[in-house]
């Protein structure tokens, strides 16, 4: 028996999405346009990405998008390709899902992009259940600005702060000391059932430290829909054997197929991958999301932090693949765009690169639920979802 592990490289895509002028993202590429700027302007030269780029990288950016990536040129030795997602969001759930076998099967609420974005009763409810006479934001914003702009009023008013994105989510940024780390959880959670009612996926704690300037602390927690469905978790889980999540996939996936559960920031989650790869026991699926990737480098618009974040990465692979067993995959792959060149501060409708260590060939383009389907086959336990095996 053999072992699976499914690493996401969270918003790591490349380009070519057929859908992506519907998003207003035609043209978008994280990697390729990451490639090209640090060709372009870096000190340190093109980007270096020898383990990535080795099982396929730059092949799946070409074949996904036709666009170049400077310094990703090397023949593939793994199995590599792209996929396309047709969940209408181009949000984190909508992506893990449908890599799962699940394509969201409804359309997602979204909240407008006005000001106020967030409907009376949500308001009322939000206060009600904060007990606070108001709220702060109620806007469409990025995560680090908004802070920048409501944290004095909310350290002088109490009142949590409030906002949303292109995802369908609530997101809501209060001190950890000043409202209190466990009040803002527990007021999270509190009102996420009535949020999932109304069809947005999450519910977002977003705490912060500091006394200007602030910090966004680890502490951020989702309170995600559980899926509809059953997913890949649930396939292998239900087949008895072991499913390991390094990561925000537990919250991701509302903790259903999944036995355990490994979190931290990224370099702490290379360190869990790298025991799991040791560790982990014959037929079980290790599921990994590194968001860093999207959270600090896409989201704040840093072609240079991503470059070097996906250095960092690559460079933690070797003892990792050298690690695996003989009949093991490795597939590495990501849940959407966040292209860091593009226009705003939200994700980018893309393909995504589909990289397989521990196979060879060109798989070509293949979909999101292939994912799924591929690990299924590997690991000999019934298929989930609509995709086929790639393998
Ligand atoms: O700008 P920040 O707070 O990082 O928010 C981002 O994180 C959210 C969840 O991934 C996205 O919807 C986007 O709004
Ligand atoms: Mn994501
Ligand atoms: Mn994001």
């Amino acid at each position: 028996m053999t072992r699976a592990f499914l690493v996401v490289l969270d918003s790591v895509g490349c380009g070519g999405a057929p859908d992506a002028a519907e998003f207003g993202d035609e043209g978008a590429n994280t990697l390729a346009h990451i490639a090209a700027h640090c060709a372009a302007h870096r000190a340190e030269g093109p980007l270096r990405l020898s383990n990535l780029d080795g099982l396929g990288l730059g092949a799946a950016i070409r074949l996904a998008s036709g666009d170049d990536a400077p310094g990703l040129d090397a023949v593939p030795t793994g199995l590599w390709g792209a996929a396309t997602e047709v969940s209408r969001g181009k949000d984190t759930p909508s992506g893990h899902w449908e890599l799962a076998g699940l394509p969201v099967p409804f359309e997602w609420t979204y909240f407008p992009d006005t000001d106020p974005c967030f409907p009376p009763e949500l308001v009322a409810l939000i206060r009600e259940t904060a007990g606070t006479a108001g709220i702060l934001g109620n806007r469409h914003a990025s995560g680090t600005l908004i802070i920048e702009e409501e944290a004095e009023a909310h350290i002088r008013t109490g009142w949590p702060i409030c906002y949303t994105s292109v995802d369908s989510v609530l997101q809501i940024a209060a001190h950890e000391e000043h409202f209190g780390l466990q009040r803002l959880l527990d007021l999270c959670e509190a009102l996420a059932p009535t949020l999932h009612e109304m069809r947005v996926g999450r519910v977002i704690a977003r705490p912060f430290i500091g006394e200007g300037p602030w910090e966004r602390t680890p502490n951020r927690r989702d309170f995600a829909m559980v899926p509809p469905a059953p997913t890949l978790c649930d396939a292998v889980q239900g087949a008895g054997r072991q499913v390991h999540a390094i990561g925000k996939i537990g919250d991701i996936f509302s903790m259903r197929g999944i036995d355990t559960v490994a979190k931290g920031p990224d370099a702490a989650l290379m360190r869990h991958l790298e025991q799991a790869v040791r560790d982990m026991p014959d037929g079980s699926l290790t599921f990994a999301n590194f968001v860093e990737f999207d959270s600090l480098y896409g989201h704040r618009r840093d072609p240079e932090g991503y470059a070097a974040h996906l250095e960092w990465f690559d460079g933690c692979l070797s003892p990792i693949l050298e690690a695996t067993r003989d009949g093991d995959i490795v597939i590495f792959t990501a849940d959407h765009g966040n292209d860091p060149t593009w226009r705003g501060s939200d994700h980018t409708r893309e393909r995504v690169p589909v990289l397989v260590a521990g196979a060879s060939g060109e798989a070509g383009q293949v979909a999101f639920a292939d994912v799924a389907a591929s690990v299924c086959a590997h690991l000999g336990v019934p298929t989930v979802g609509p995709g086929r095996s790639f393998l």
